[in-house]
């Protein structure tokens, strides 16, 4: 199986050094626009394989799609991240437009590939490249559940004083500040959270969640990478092992939840056919309610690319 990771940045260049780390595929190319960027950062990589032992090469290219050829996967992180003080959908105009070629690029060499979308704003970024790649739904999709989930997951361990390891939970929603942890889903080695965490205290939790991205944008003044590229890996993974793995992905709802023509973080099966299955949990009025006002941001920024398209159409 071949993989490329598009945009060598902070969490292209992860993603591709956690997929070497992993040792599962031959080769990894990532592609970047800066000259020299990705053949630099692959490089450096392949310099650590005889460190931590793995055979997987990451190949840097620039800009030079012919490489990426037969892609079985692509990751796509090209684009800018935010700054302190600004949102995720205050990216959408420069995005846009470089989630749009690099699609374009990647479908005319690679064009059965699975796209996983990493580029903020990530629901909507992930509908630009469904919208471009002109692929099923199944094979074109975002990552951000794992992240958002995994941030709930270690603020509970920090809490409870256990191994992240031992948090199992699921998040939905928009990947912003309407995302939807889900208490009722989420347990610790096999206990509902609700006996070990204390109300007031899972709440604030569940509130650190929602703008766990913005924090570190404040203390980095840039965006978080570790944990995004290691998520995004994490996915290649399960599709390129056919693992089956359940984790939260935006994916495009066709009534699921009572949603239609909207990309939005749900629990799905992922599988070497992409998105497998989307599982829909049995939610309550509340969890309902929340969901339906994060679905109505995300529209309304999807909107917002829509009207950019047809200006330019
Ligand atoms: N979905 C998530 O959970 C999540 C998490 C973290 C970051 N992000 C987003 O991922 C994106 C990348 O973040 P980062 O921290 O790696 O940024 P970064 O600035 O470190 O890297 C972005 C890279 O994209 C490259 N690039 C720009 N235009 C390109 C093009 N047309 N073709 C190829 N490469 C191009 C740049 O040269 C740069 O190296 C941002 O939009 C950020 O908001 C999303
Ligand atoms: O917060 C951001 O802008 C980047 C990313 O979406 C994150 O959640 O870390």
């Amino acid at each position: 199986m071949k993989v490329t990771v598009v945009g060598a940045g902070n969490v292209g260049a992860t993603c591709a050094n956690v997929l070497a780390h992993r040792d599962f595929l031959q080769e990894v190319v990532l592609l970047d626009i800066k000259e020299g960027t990705a053949e630099g950062k692959a490089l450096d990589t392949w310099q650590q394989a005889p460190i931590d032992y793995y055979s997987t090469k990451v190949t840097g290219v620039t800009n030079d799609y012919a490489r990426t050829a037969n892609s079985d996967v692509v990751v796509i992180t090209s684009g800018l991240p935010r700054k302190p003080g600004m949102s995720r959908d205050d990216l959408i105009s420069t995005n846009a437009n470089i989630v749009k070629s690099v699609t374009e690029n990647i479908i005319k060499h690679s064009p059965d590939a699975i796209i996983i979308v990493v580029s903020n704003p990530l629901d909507v970024m992930t509908y630009c490249a469904f919208l471009t790649a002109k692929k099923d739904s199944n094979k074109v999709f975002g990552m951000a559940g794992i992240l958002d989930t995994a941030r709930y997951r270690a603020f509970l361990a920090d809490e409870i004083g256990c191994s992240p390891k031992d948090i199992q939970a699921i998040l939905m929603g928009g990947h912003g500040d309407t995302m939807v942890p889900l208490p009722r889903y989420t347990t610790v080695s096999g206990i509902p959270v609700t006996e070990l965490v204390a109300a007031d205290k899972l709440e604030a939790i569940i509130q650190r969640t929602k703008v766990g991205g913005g924090e570190i944008v404040n203390l980095l003044g840039t965006s978080a990478w570790y944990a995004p590229g290691a998520a995004a890996a994490q996915m290649v993974e399960a599709i390129v092992k056919n693992e089956k793995r359940i984790f939260p992905v935006c994916a495009w709802l066709t009534g699921e939840y009572g949603l239609k023509d909207i990309y939005l973080g749900v629990p799905v099966v992922l599988g070497k056919n992409g998105i497998e299955k989307i599982l829909e949990l049995d939610l309550n009025n509340e969890e309902k309610e929340l969901l339906s006002t994060s679905a109505k941001h995300v529209k309304e920024v999807m909107d917002v690319l829509d009207k950019m398209q047809s200006a330019t159409a």
